[in-house]
């Protein structure tokens, strides 16, 4: 079974007077396991597709299941717990908490969102931690890492509640060549080893190369589709 279906979703923008068509019919299917990523040029729908599929933002029109759950139908603390509990997210910008160390960056979703024990908490973080490289830095703030760790804290801690599926905005437009490389080939590893789904969106050559299957949307409408 698919892990996202998407049927003619459609996402309008109202600005004053103005109606925006960021997404028009798009339909797709992603099967679990798989690195899909969308491409397309600044302002073609990439980010408010993704934020669809993330439940963050919901279509003016259409259907959309993740995980077997049609998740339109779910209010606000349903969409809330269904992102908690199945979905990872990885910003371009990262998104950590400056106050909260390495760990603590890493820790938060489980207290937040699973409420998980100490001990098993402590035991998921360090090996996160370890699989992205980042042990050693545990007790550093965001301040003191650089931009490439900081993408590989913000992967682990993606990665902390066992999502299936990940959405990555992104994520590496923020990064010199090898730290994208570096971070790349960790979401793919542990995309490998865990059977976990990734779904990005870029103008990144670097990840594109590594995808399973490539939309490419023009003007909010996907206008291609490839598997390498
Ligand atoms: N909150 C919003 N309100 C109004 N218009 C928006 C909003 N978010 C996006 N848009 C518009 O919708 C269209 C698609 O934007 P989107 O951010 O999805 O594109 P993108 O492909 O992610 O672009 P980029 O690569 O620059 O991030 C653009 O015309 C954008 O200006």
């Amino acid at each position: 079974m698919s892990l996202i279906t998407a049927q003619n979703m459609h996402k309008t923008y109202q600005m004053g007077e103005v109606q925006i068509q960021a997404l028009q019919n798009a339909s797709f299917s992603i099967e679990p396991g798989k690195f899909v990523s969308f491409i397309g040029p600044s302002g073609s729908g990439k980010t408010t597709l993704l934020n669809l599929i993330g439940c963050l933002d919901q279509p003016t029109q259409g259907q959309l299941t993740v995980d077997g759950q049609n998740v339109l139908t779910l209010n606000t603390t349903q969409r809330a717990r269904f992102r908690g509990e199945h979905l990872g997210f990885i910003f371009q910008d990262f998104n950590l908490i400056p106050v909260l160390t390495v760990y603590e960056n890493a820790e938060y979703p489980l207290i937040m969102v699973k409420r998980v024990p100490q001990p098993q908490r402590r035991e998921k973080v360090l090996a996160l931690l370890e699989a992205v490289g980042m042990l050693d830095q545990r007790a550093k703030f965001p301040s003191q890492i650089s931009g490439g760790q900081k993408q590989r804290l913000a992967v682990a801690r993606a990665l902390t509640t066992d999502p299936k599926l990940v959405l990555a905005d992104e994520p590496t437009a923020n990064l010199d060549h090898a730290s994208a490389y570096k971070v790349i080939d960790l979401m793919q590893t542990l995309s490998h080893e865990r059977g976990m789904t990734f779904v990005f969106s870029t103008h990144d050559l670097k990840i594109v190369d590594h995808a399973d299957v490539i939309y490419t949307l023009e003007d909010g409408k996907i206008v291609d589709q490839k598997t390498p």
